[in-house]
């Protein structure tokens, strides 16, 4: 089996370099060797490696930077045009192609968790770029996977927890929107629910596989705010030294926290359809934290 894993170095595609490895030959590529912005590279790309399986966690994903006018071409280039165009690629070669998309395609306006068949309404240039590239890769092939999953977080990258931690060593408090609720998953979660999929889809062969649009996130809910103690609180009780204690992270609202990008206040994703169809029970938040802090905490 030959999987081509986009976006090498991002979180996700870090931990699926480790997660894949024992299932094929992985061909991992970076935006060096590949700019998904360029569409005959690309093509040119899948051609020349034919893959059985396509993994695209690479995307733009600088959610307030996509509001502007450079950032609003590179988002609508990666994240709308490039899975589309993979998708015709791999229709062409019988391939299978693996996609993640985000929380940030709903408005938040709901009062429950999202499920797959509510209707999107994204509230910023990154959610919408998302919210087209879902829509460009079902479109071209009936051979896809996309997985809506949020706030993810991993030991390799960049992300909220880090921001956190970075900031707690330089000030004295913190303000951080409490009115935002969502669960933080981690790429290793993400790297193996996608490893665990590649092997049903081998085991199935030429069986009908249950391809289409999944909700897949962390177990549990939590708001920025708490998460930032969380993650403070625990720095603080594996003894590294910070200038903030939890109770020095401030609730704010979103209005005192202005961005150039709107963020939706319910970030929260049912992943029932994804737990009865595949089998695979997803754990809570905190679960798969503990691991990367002690991680990025390790890391000088
Ligand atoms: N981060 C999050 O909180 C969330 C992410 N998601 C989705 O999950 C997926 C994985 O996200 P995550 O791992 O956090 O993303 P990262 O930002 O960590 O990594 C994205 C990767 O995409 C690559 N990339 C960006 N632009 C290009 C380009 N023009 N050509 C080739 N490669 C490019 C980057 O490579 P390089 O560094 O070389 O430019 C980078 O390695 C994405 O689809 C994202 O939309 C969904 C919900 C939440
Ligand atoms: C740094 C900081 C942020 N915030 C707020 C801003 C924002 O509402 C929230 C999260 O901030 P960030 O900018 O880190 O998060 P953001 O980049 O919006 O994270 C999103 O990334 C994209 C890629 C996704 O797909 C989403 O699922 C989500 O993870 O915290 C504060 O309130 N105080 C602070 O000091
Ligand atoms: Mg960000």
């Amino acid at each position: 089996m030959k999987i081509l894993l986009t976006g090498k170095n991002g979180q996700v595609g870090f931990e699926l370099q480790r997660a894949l490895a024992p299932l094929g030959t992985v061909h991992a590529v970076d935006s060096g060797d590949c700019d998904l912005a360029d569409e005959q590279a690309l093509r040119a790309l899948i051609r020349a490696s034919r893959p059985d399986i396509i993994v695209n966690p690479a995307a733009y994903t600088a959610v307030d930077r996509a509001e502007d006018e450079a950032g609003g071409r590179l988002s609508t280039a990666v994240n709308a045009i490039a899975p589309g165009v993979m998708g015709e690629e791999a229709a062409r070669l019988g391939a299978a192609v693996i996609h993640y998309s985000t929380d940030y395609v709903f408005d938040g306006h709901k009062t429950t968790p999202y499920a797959e068949t509510d209707p999107t309404a994204p509230l910023g240039a990154y959610g919408r770029s998302k919210r087209e590239g879902e829509r460009a890769l079902m479109r071209s092939t009936p051979r896809h996977l996309v997985l809506r999953t949020s706030w993810v977080v991993g030991a390799h990258g960049s992300n909220f927890a880090k921001t956190m931690l970075r900031l707690a060593a330089e000030r004295d408090e913190l303000r951080v929107v409490s009115d935002q609720v969502g669960a933080p998953t981690s790429a290793a979660l993400i790297a193996d629910v996608t490893a665990h999929l590649v092997r049903q889809m081998q085991r199935a062969g030429s069986d009908p596989f249950p391809y289409g649009l999944y909700h897949a996130t962390a177990g549990g809910e939590t708001s920025w705010c708490d998460y930032a103690r969380f993650v403070i609180g625990y720095a603080l009780r594996t003894g590294h030294a910070l200038r903030v204690t939890p109770n020095e992270v401030h609730p704010i609202s979103s209005d005192q926290y202005p961005t150039a990008a709107r963020r939706p206040t319910n970030s929260r994703l049912d992943t029932t359809l994804f737990r009865s169809t595949f089998g695979f029970e997803l754990p809570h938040w905190q679960e798969g934290l503990g691991h990367i802090l002690q991680q990025i905490l390790r890391t000088p």
